[in-house]
Formats: structure tokens, sequence, C-alpha cells
């Protein structure tokens, strides 16, 4: 059997901060796991080499649920996006080891493929509605079949998802909180208008995303949901901050458009009520902050009993290693329904080299033996970790909202 006889945490900034694990058996065979969380990078990387890998050395690395349940109950204090990001790093690892030494990739630990490939969504963002459809069907063009729209809303400097002119979109953009002034009537109105111009211009086949990032009460979700419906958005995301899963009620009793939430969910816990009373379409959860494949997997098939399918988180702030690992996962499931896709800088990507590729709006993982992705400890030696936070909304009057 495999014992793990090292553990290391790798920290760099190929232009953003990545956290990854790299776990090493005794034969050599080695496996990664992604354990960024942005904006709290250095909570993870001390929790997992201070807490998690004196605990690892001398384990049996084929044990991956017993290695799962001993750091999630062993800890005592359970879940929480922190503990649950250094769980998953130390799971997807153990995975990427345990499909080396099998010869295969993980998908097919996981019950091999359920279809070809899984549809993946592009961003498209602006600072008026032209631009961003002008970058909506640039991807259309790239061979995307859906992709996800956010514009700049008139009257407002800045807003989430919509990147500073002539830059990649990186929220996690200075080394204090940038503070953003929110208007919800404003950001109300303009994105009908936006949906309206996107289904014309890019016909009816295309699917239409909408990342809403927790800023709307209920009630005016419900709303929105209501004004998109002949626009037929494929989802809203995030509509409202979701710790009140009953919320989530008040919307379906508005619209029919359906509800994608959950990439800031750590443990089944945090959707299991939603799941259960349908009251979403798509779990967003991710490998990387909920608990790795093992118990992303738990997720899902919760989610299957309630025709509910998989849109999982996929922002560059998730790095390559997560990518692999979600494409081996929604190759596998039965209810898998879109995976996001932000490409990486070319820096990112070679410091993580990896074999999953992009064809016509789809992505698979690779046949490589494991994840099919590695950290070059020597490149990512030369970025240096940089602190940089998420911004904070508040409300015209001052009032802190949800970014
Ligand atoms: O749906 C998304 O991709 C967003 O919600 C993310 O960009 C999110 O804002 C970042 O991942 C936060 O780090
Ligand atoms: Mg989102």
């Amino acid at each position: 059997m495999p014992i793990i006889t090292d553990a290391r945490v790798i920290i760099t900034c190929p232009g953003r901060n990545f956290v990854t694990l790299k776990i090493t058996c005794d034969d050599g065979t080695t496996g990664v796991g992604d354990a960024t969380l942005n904006g709290r990078e250095l909570a993870v990387a001390a929790y997992l080499s201070e807490h998690v890998v004196p605990c690892l050395i001398g384990r049996d690395a084929h044990r991956i649920e017993d290695v799962w349940q001993y750091l999630y109950k062993g800890a005592y204090w359970r879940r929480g996006p922190v503990t649950m990001t250094a769980i998953a790093a130390v799971d997807v690892a153990l995975w990427d080891v345990k499909g080396k030494l099998a010869g295969l990739p993980v998908y097919q630990l996981l019950g091999g493929a359920s279809r070809e490939a899984c549809m993946v969504y592009a961003h498209a963002n602006g600072t008026t509605i032209e631009d961003t459809i002008n970058v909506a069907l640039a991807e259309r063009d790239r061979g995307y079949k859906a992709i996800r729209l956010q514009c700049g809303v008139p009257g407002l400097a800045s807003t989430y998802g919509v990147a500073k002119p002539g830059q990649r979109y990186e929220p996690a953009d200075a080394a204090l909180p940038s503070e953003s002034v929110w208007s919800t009537e404003k950001y109300l109105r303009v994105v009908p208008e936006l949906f309206a111009a996107a289904r014309e211009a890019l016909g009816p086949d295309v699917h239409l995303l909408h990342d809403v990032h927790h800023r709307l009460t209920p009630i005016e979700a419900g709303r929105l949901g209501r004004d998109l419906e002949p626009y037929r958005p494929f989802w809203i995301e995030d509509p409202t901050p979701a710790e009140n899963q009953d919320a989530f009620r008040l919307i379906r009793q508005h619209t029919t458009t359906p509800v994608a939430v959950g990439e800031v969910f750590n443990s089944i816990w945090d959707c299991k009520a939603l799941i259960e009373n349908q009251l979403i379409d798509y779990v967003r959860a991710t490998i990387v902050h909920a608990g790795g494949i093992t118990h992303l997997r738990r997720v899902a098939a919760l989610a299957d009993l309630y025709q509910v399918r998989t849109g999982c988180h996929g922002a560059t702030d998730l790095s390559p290693v997560t990518m692999a690992a979600a494409l081996h996962f929604g190759l596998s499931i039965p209810n898998f329904g879109v995976q996001e896709h932000m490409p990486h800088t070319a820096e990112t990507d070679a410091v993580f080299p990896h074999s999953y590729r992009f064809e016509q709006g789809m992505m698979h993982p690779g046949d490589a033996p494991g994840l099919g992705v590695d950290v070059d400890e020597q490149l990512a030696a030369g970025y240096e970790y940089k602190r940089a936070y998420l911004p904070v909304n508040r409300l015209e009057d001052g009032t802190l909202w949800s970014w």
C-alpha cells in the first residue's frame, strides 16, 4: 500500500494567488490538490501545514474515505470554508495518487464517462450592453454554447463581474478591500435590457446566464427572474444570500426562471433544504471549497434524487487543479448541468501543466492517469504571494452590502 511520506503546501502568484497541496508517497507517486480560497489563502495554507499535514504522514494513501472522515470528524470543529478547502485539497490529491497507481484517469475511478464531454460556459462582460454583446458574439464564435452576461450599471462606477477597461477580470484587486457603490434600482433596470439585446443578437439557441452575486432580496430576485422570462435565461445565479435557504421559496412563487446557487457553499448541509424542496435547479458547490471529490459526489447524488443538476463554480481564482478535477467529476456524474470556464492566463497554465482541453463549447479532462494536471514547483517558486482582497459593496447611503 502507498504510504504518505511527504505533503507540501505550495503558494504561488502567477498574476493571482494559488495554494496547492502536493502529497508524495513512499514509492514516489505524487498527487496534487487545490487549496485556494480567494482573499483568505494563507488561512488555508496554515490550516494545512500546521494542523493537517502532521496527521497525514504515515497514512495509507489509498484510504481516501477514511482520511476524509478523519479530517472532518477528527477536527471536532466541523465545516466552514477554510476547513473544507483544506480537506478538499487532501481529498483531490489522494484521488490523483489513486488514479496514477491504477493507471486510470480519475473519471474512470468514479464510474466512467456518462457523456462525451462537459458543456462549459464562457464569461462575457463589458462596461456597456453593446460591449458585453460584442464579447458574447466573439465567445459564441469560439464555439461556446453557453455564455454568462454581466454589464456595467449606468450611474455606478463599478460593479461585480465587469473588468476595468482594457484589463482581464480579476476581482481580488487590492492589498485592502476596494469599495464599490451599489444601487439595486439602477441594476434592476439594466439587466432586462441586457438580456433583450443579447437574445436579439445571439439568437434562440445560445444559453444565456447571469450572476446576481447575492445582491438582491428574495422578492427583488423574484422580480428579476420574472422580468427575464421572455428571454429564457439558462439560470440566474446567487439571486439572494443563501444562509436562509427558506427565502428561496419567495423566488419560486414569482418566477420559473431557473436558479443556480452554491459557489460559497462548503458542505451538503448548506444546500440540503434547497435541493429537497426543489428551490434551486443547479447547485454550484465546487470540489475545491466543498470538501473535494468525495464530498461533492454526495451533494450530486442528493441533487440527482430531485432532478437538480450541477453547475460548478469555475472562476480563475480556482486553480487548473480544480478545473481538471471538476471535469473528471462532471464527466462521470449522471446529473451534470454545465461547468463554468474562465480560461487561466498563459502564466498560470505554465505553472499548472494539464491535459484538459476545450473543443466546440465542450471540455474533456483527458485520459492521463490521475487528474492529468501538476504544479511546476520551480516555476511556482518564481511568483511570490501578494496579499489581495475581494471588494466590498456599499449602498448609496453607505450601508455595507453583499458584493
Ligand atoms: O460565478 C462566478 O464566477 C463568480 O461568482 C466568481 O467570480 C466569484 O466572484 C469569485 O470566484 C470570488 O473569488
Ligand atoms: Mg458566481
